[in-house]
């Protein structure tokens, strides 16, 4: 049941896929992040910017639950992100791809099963009734990204530009509806990059996903996002990409 859906029922929840409210992380014993608020609407395209240490990936990582908050709140898809029961579900609606991403040789996993572990169903459900609807989500999510012919190599033998692919492969195998990126198509050549964005953008448009990035590339930013959050440890700037870089990134 999603937020639209409970607004259907009566529930009182807001529009927004995302709200971030005052939120404050501390690692070690500095706060990296500071009172940081934004919202996120469906299908809405934002990035944030910010210089080196500026704790964009650190918000990033306390939205995800990957580490602690100490103040605030996020809200996903009309679900406060602590409670235990609705995490599995507001957890299959989110993907994440990390910055400089590499699959460990010792892990002899292959492309297929890697796609495969972003599949999910409902931790009350036998695994093995699902099968066949998982094994054809990973073969069109393969081929979606043209990675069929991969798909029993093992994930660490791919190029950074076909990691990159299984990464979006993974994200692909079933509907989501938010998808976080931080750098992610860092260390790739500009064919490589231009070629991840094409390829993004084009997965953004038919997949209805609302995407969060963490980008440096500001002529991309200025391209393609619909709203820029400019941190420098607390929210300096938040806005349309031209306000937001005419003021802070000139
Ligand atoms: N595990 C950690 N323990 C302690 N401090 C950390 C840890 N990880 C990051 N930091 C510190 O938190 C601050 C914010 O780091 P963060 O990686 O969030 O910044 P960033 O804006 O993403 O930087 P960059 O653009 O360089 O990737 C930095 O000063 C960093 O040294």
């Amino acid at each position: 049941m999603d937020a639209a859906e409970r607004t259907f029922r009566g529930g009182t929840v807001s529009e927004y896929l995302l709200e971030v409210e005052n939120l404050s992380v501390r690692r070690g014993d500095r706060w990296v992040v500071e009172g940081v608020s934004f919202t996120l609407l469906p299908r809405m395209n934002m990035a944030i910017i910010g210089p080196n240490g500026a704790g964009k990936s650190s918000l990033i990582q306390a939205i995800l639950g990957i580490i602690p908050y100490q103040q605030g709140r996020v809200t996903l898809l009309g679900y406060g992100m602590g409670y235990r029961r609705t995490l599995p579900y507001v957890r299959q609606q989110v993907a994440y791809l990390p910055q400089n991403f590499q699959c460990d040789p010792r892990i002899p996993i292959t492309v297929a099963e890697f796609v495969g572990l972003g599949w999910g169903q409902p931790t009350w459900q036998w695994p093995w009734r699902h099968r066949r609807q998982r094994d054809r989500a990973i073969r069109h999510s393969l081929q979606r990204l043209h990675l069929e012919h991969l798909a029993a190599q093992p994930m660490s033998s791919l190029s950074g530009g076909e990691t990159k692919r299984a990464l979006l492969a993974y994200c692909l195998v079933q509907p989501r509806r938010l998808l976080i990126l931080d750098e992610a198509p860092a260390g790739l050549d500009l064919r490589g990059e231009q070629q991840f964005y094409d390829l993004l953008e084009t997965l953004k448009a038919s997949e209805g996903w609302a995407i969060l990035q963490i980008s440096h590339h500001l002529e991309r930013v200025r391209a393609t996002c619909d709203q820029v959050l400019y941190l420098d440890r607390s929210v300096q700037g938040l806005g349309p990409p031209e306000w937001v870089l005419q003021q802070f990134a000139a």
